[in-house]
């Protein structure tokens, strides 16, 4: 069970900063093939209910003041909704994924080109990864904190190339393996939750699914984030782990209660989403989207040469 108190156990002031998203519509959205534990191809899919569900999500941030651009779909790659795993942005510097299995192979180009398309202007294109690594599913920024997840699909040369080409060092980041034990939780944004970085906050807050990780991971976190939520299995299962904050709301599966209810407890505001549909691929409101991180120090130069 989610660990929750009658209390709110916070007195930090949550605030929500804008952000810039990358999503792609689930117009070609299936289930033919399995390659995680959630994905059943005889379980039919209704391609319509997931586009509404998507435009859904998509409104609910444009909503909040996020900005939301979108990829366009392509047919034959039926998981390309899953835009999360398409790459990493960090510093404005933007890495295309490479993919664990061949049916998700051409996902990595595709996200790639966006990256020279013009909305993707003030983003730095760097290509496509040498190795195997699946983008924001495996990769969670706090902070100047990187968590990368290993032990299904990013590897630990993934990990390292990531480092080696975000110049992450340089950017003053630290990477952090973190070892995923269980199938079902095969990216780390299945089982861990970013939702406060603390640049406004002063407090770094993490979620996350204990069990999922190895032990040694499990020490990491604790570590790390000693005051952190922990999920239980019941919302674990609803891939309610899944979820993108923007500082103050928090959007996440509808089915995921106790989440929802300590969230609120730390002064979060949780906003639920349905995404039925998209879940029978083995994903939910994080996998759909992608954070696109602008190049700060370069958001700051433009802004003091901009003449008043
Ligand atoms: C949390 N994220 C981004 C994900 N978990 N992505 C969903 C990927 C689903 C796809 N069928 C696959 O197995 O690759």
């Amino acid at each position: 069970m989610t660990q929750t108190t009658a209390q709110p156990q916070t007195t930090a002031q949550r605030i929500a900063t804008p952000r810039h998203y990358l999503m792609c519509p689930p117009t070609y959205f299936d289930v033919v093939y399995a390659i995680n534990p959630w994905m059943d191809p005889s379980s039919p899919v209704d391609t319509a209910k997931a586009l509404a569900q998507w435009e859904v999500l998509r409104a609910t941030y444009e909503a909040r003041g996020h900005r939301v651009d979108v990829i366009e779909p392509e047919p034959g790659l039926p998981d390309m909704v899953y835009a999360a795993n398409g790459g990493i942005v960090v510093g404005g510097r933007a890495l295309a994924a490479r993919f664990t299995y061949p049916e998700r192979a051409a996902e990595g180009p595709a996200y790639d080109r966006w990256f020279d398309t013009p909305a993707a202007q003030g983003y730095r294109r760097l290509g496509e990864a040498v190795e195997t690594m699946e983008g924001e599913g495996d990769l969670l920024l706090i902070g100047k904190v990187l968590l990368a997840g290993t032990g299904f699909r990013t590897t630990p040369a993934g990990h390292a190339e990531v480092a080696e080409r975000l110049e992450l060092a340089e950017q003053g980041i630290e990477l952090v393996p973190l070892e995923l034990v269980d199938p079902r939780y095969y990216h780390l944004d299945t089982a861990l939750s970013v939702l406060d970085d603390g640049a406004v906050s002063g407090e770094t807050v993490v979620a996350y699914h204990p069990e999922a990780f190895s032990p040694a991971a499990q020490e990491t976190l604790r570590r790390l984030f000693p005051d952190a939520i922990l999920v239980g299995a019941e919302d674990a299962a609803v891939l309610g782990l899944n979820v993108v904050s923007d500082g103050l709301h928090v959007f996440l599966s509808e089915r995921a209660r106790d989440y929802a209810d300590a969230l609120k407890e730390r002064g979060f505001v949780p906003v639920g989403i349905d995404l039925s549909e998209i879940f029978k691929g083995g994903g939910s409101v994080k996998c759909c989207t992608l954070e696109l991180r602008p190049d700060a120090a370069a958001a700051t130069a433009t802004t003091e040469e901009t003449p008043r």
